[in-house]
């Protein structure tokens, strides 16, 4: 039997924890807020993250990391992109102590603003320095609401070394979830990061009155844009874009009303402030936190990202949405393909 330790118990830990635990394996669930861990011990819900569902009944949850990760021979890390580098570092002396080396697995979307790294380059330099093949990422169009009520799904697992991510594929799969693997660990995670900033822009043109055209050519051109990012800047394979951590989830997300990043954007739309829109959300809207970071990509590198940009004045600039689709109709003409 495999041990799991969970670390981030929000909807998508919950609900991947159960999911491994209805697999056969030994899961426990790591979180930093003790009402949450109480309630998953005393009643198998989360219903804070996750309304009108139960977890497998075997999953405990705790905020001592150290026992979570003790004997574990994997950890699952499913936090918020901001909380990625602090919980790290207080694994990495907990391992050093236990003389363990478990494998790293991380379902987190998100890149970091200021160091612009991503969630694998994060987990490497915090905990095995220089040895990414220690390092999974799964990621594709999957909702943790979907997921809990068994919907079919198909998610890519990632990583530098087959044989790792073969392991993650065969403890994870079952008959309602079905895992890929893929060697091109950076655009996986490019995909699946910048995916929420585009989702974000789908959100707001619904909340505009934009209708069906309006929302493929945002894709489409959303799509392109996190294309040119991930060769030109993470030298990720462009073919891993039109995957399923690539269009795939870009689909679902910019789509699905149980994605927060679109329901965030509709909001945006319709005038509401993001200060009030995360703090009304209850739950991560990882886009908000990744925009930042291309932001500061695109002030740095050549890297033409429109869409993001704009997503970006709107949410830290206070942009009008009017002007910005405006602006963005009535640039200069282009080439459809181009990096
Ligand atoms: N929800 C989904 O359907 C889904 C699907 C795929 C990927 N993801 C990705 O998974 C990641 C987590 O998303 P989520 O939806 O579970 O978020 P969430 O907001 O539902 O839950 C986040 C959890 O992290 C915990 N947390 C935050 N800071 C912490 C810290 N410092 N220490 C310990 N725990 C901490 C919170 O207590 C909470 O339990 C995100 O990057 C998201 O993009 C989510
Ligand atoms: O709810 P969102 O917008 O954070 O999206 C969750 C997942 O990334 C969808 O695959």
């Amino acid at each position: 039997m495999t041990k799991i330790a969970v670390l981030g118990n929000g909807s998508w830990g919950s609900v991947l924890g159960s999911m491994l635990a209805d697999n056969g394996n030994d899961v426990v669930l790591y979180g930093n807020i003790d009402a949450v861990n109480e309630e998953i011990n005393q009643h198998h819900t989360n219903s804070h993250y996750m309304k009108d569902w139960k977890l497998n009944e075997n999953v405990p949850a705790t905020s001592n990391l150290e026992e979570a990760i003790t004997g574990a021979d994997l950890l699952l890390f499913v936090l918020p992109t901001k909380a990625v580098r602090i919980v790290a570092k207080n694994v990495k002396p907990i391992l050093d102590k236990l003389g363990t080396k478990p494998l790293l697995v991380t379902a987190t979307k998100g890149i970091e603003p200021g160091s612009k790294k991503l969630i694998s380059d994060i987990l490497t330099e915090e905990i095995y320095p220089n040895d990414t093949d220690k390092i999974v990422a799964i990621s594709g169009p999957s909702h943790a609401e979907n997921v809990a009520q068994k919907d079919l799904t198909a998610i890519t697992c990632a990583s530098t070394n087959e044989e790792n991510a073969k392991l993650v594929q065969k403890l994870f799969s079952n008959n309602y979830v079905r895992f890929y693997t893929n060697n091109d660990l950076i655009g996986v995670e490019v995909g699946g990061a910048v995916k929420n900033v585009i989702a974000i822009a789908a959100g707001i043109l619904v909340g505009k009155g934009y209708g069906d055209d309006a929302k493929a050519a945002l894709m489409t051109r959303g799509l392109a844009e996190i294309t040119r990012l991930g060769v030109k800047y993470f030298g990720a394979q462009a073919q891993t874009f039109s995957g399923l951590s690539g269009i795939g989830d870009l689909i679902v997300t910019c789509t699905s009303v149980n994605s927060r990043n679109w329901r965030a954007g509709k909001q945006l739309g319709e005038g509401k402030h993001l200060d009030w829109i995360v703090e009304h959300m209850g739950q991560v809207v990882e886009g908000a936190t990744t925009v930042k970071a291309v932001h500061e990509l695109v002030q740095e590198k050549d890297i033409d990202m429109p869409i993001s940009e704009a997503v970006y004045r709107v949410c830290y600039e206070n942009a009008d949405v009017d002007e910005e689709i405006k602006q963005m109709m009535g640039r200069s003409p282009k080439p459809e393909i181009r990096l």
